[in-house]
């Protein structure tokens, strides 16, 4: 089981959460998110990981010159793509990525999944009108699908609470957390977040 803890803040919590087992940390490049971080700060964060944590970088509809400046400004080994990309604009940059899709309750998952065929990985994620993720909700992991042609990764509403059964009725790749570690917007709680990473990983 891997375990992405997304929208770190400062060195400190990203250290922290490296140090309690994190295989992946998220920077938030979306002005709106209050995980937004600038480009100083996210290379500071990224260089504190140490070479065998993953850093992704989180995007909503970004231009591309925009994210251009950011990718020589910090060095990011993933892209996760939370807006309406297609695989065409996810894969233009030559970088790793993951797409998240939004479990819209009519979304058709299988067919929505074949058509990132070169995603390194896919993220399911809870649906609310008009928000693109870090909503703290779930959605029924029943809908979750048994098989993938790409792994899959699980996000929307995890908590230290819910992960090992959310991980025991999907069988998912990954699980990816962010409000649900928090003791407020863009601050994480060092001991949610280790024990999410145990009961993740135990699950
Ligand atoms: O974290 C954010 O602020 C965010 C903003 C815009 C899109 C996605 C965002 N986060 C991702 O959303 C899911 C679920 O988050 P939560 O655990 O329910 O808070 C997760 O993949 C985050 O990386």
């Amino acid at each position: 089981m891997r375990v992405k803890i997304c929208g770190m803040t400062s060195v400190a919590q990203a250290e922290q959460a490296v140090a309690a087992g994190a295989d992946a940390i998220g920077l938030v490049f979306y002005e709106k998110s209050p995980r937004h971080v600038n480009l100083a700060l996210a290379a500071d964060i990224a260089s504190a990981c140490g070479p065998f944590v993953t850093v992704v970088g989180l995007f909503v509809d970004t231009p591309r010159e925009q994210l251009d400046a950011i990718l020589r400004a910090v060095p990011l080994h993933l892209l996760q793509f939370h807006g309406n990309e297609p695989a065409e604009m996810c894969e233009a940059y030559g970088r790793p990525y993951m797409k998240a899709l939004r479990m819209r309750p009519e979304m058709d998952v299988n067919g929505a999944l074949v058509q990132y065929p070169t995603a390194a990985g896919v993220l399911l994620d809870a649906y609310r009108p008009g928000v693109p993720g870090g909503t703290g909700e779930t959605f029924d992991w029943e809908r979750f699908p048994e098989t993938s042609p790409r792994p899959l990764v699980l996000a929307g509403g995890l908590t230290p609470d819910n992960v090992a059964e959310a991980v025991a009725v999907t069988r998912c790749y990954g699980v990816d957390v962010s409000g649900g570690v928090e003791s407020s917007p863009g601050v994480k709680d060092p001991a949610l977040v280790e024990q999410f990473i145990t009961n993740a990983k135990r699950g």
